[in-house]
């Protein structure tokens, strides 16, 4: 699906900002940052470490509150409502839990949110990235890229509307990287959900329809190659 203006709105920031103390003094990771979100855009984060790529990207996912600024996500519902059903979101090192097996790792989020299908639907997700056959293994018995790509079936396991993925393929080789953002992006484009990635990797932010490139917590640049521009 192309994401155009008329495509639902499912984020919306306006002057943005989030600090941190650290020590006596303070960190400004994101730093007036204003945009919109809207179905089946495909965005892609960059910028340097410590730019503030993560620090974004937990606050679009409702994971943390911006200290000062408006968020709100007029097409998914209230903030306590977000995840997991409306928003997955895939943690920088997969962050599997170490008890559970994969797929069990990948129904968490449904069996969660008190639905159904679980197990078979984890094995639906399992197989939208190739790895069904690491269903039954622990994240110990796991190489990192396949943690990653257990990672990502756990995020989208339950359809959301908005997929948020910090740094998603920093694991896998080129190829490896290249074929899991592509059955990313494939499964976006069926189900019409938004997907954001922060990557270093501009190979993976060429296939995404928006590149953010951060710096000291700012926008220094936002590349639109769809007709959709939702800054500002
Ligand atoms: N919980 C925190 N407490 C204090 N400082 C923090 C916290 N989280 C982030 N920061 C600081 O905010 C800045 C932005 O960090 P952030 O992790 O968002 O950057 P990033 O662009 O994601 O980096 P990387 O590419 O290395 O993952 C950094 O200076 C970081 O040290």
């Amino acid at each position: 699906m192309e994401a155009s203006c008329m495509a639902k709105l499912l984020a919306t920031a306006t002057d943005l900002w989030r600090s941190f103390h650290r020590g006596r003094g303070i960190v400004a990771a994101v730093q007036g940052c204003s945009f919109r979100i809207h179905a089946g855009e495909t965005i892609a984060i960059m910028g340097p470490s410590g730019c503030g790529k993560t620090t974004l990207l937990n606050l679009i996912a409702g994971l943390d509150v911006p200290s000062s600024g408006l968020l709100d996500w007029p097409g998914l519902g209230s903030s306590d409502t977000l995840r997991p059903e409306r928003i997955g979101v895939v943690f920088q090192s997969a962050n599997l839990i170490p008890a559970l097996t994969a797929v069990e790792n990948v129904a968490l989020p449904i069996l969660l949110g008190n639905g159904s299908d679980a197990e078979a639907r984890a094995l639906t997700a399992l197989a939208t990235f190739g790895v069904e056959a690491l269903a039954a293994k622990l994240p110990e018995q796991l190489s990192g890229g396949q943690a990653e790509r257990i990672a990502v079936a756990r995020a989208i396991v339950t359809n959301p509307e908005l997929v948020v993925a910090d740094e998603p393929t920093g694991q896998l080789d080129l190829a490896g990287a290249s074929i899991m953002v592509d059955r990313l992006l494939a499964w976006g484009q069926r189900t019409g959900s938004a997907i954001i990635i922060a990557t270093h990797d501009e190979r993976m932010a060429a296939k995404m329809s928006r590149i953010w490139w951060m710096r000291h917590g700012k926008f220094e640049r936002m590349v639109e190659r769809s007709a959709c521009t939702g800054a500002g």
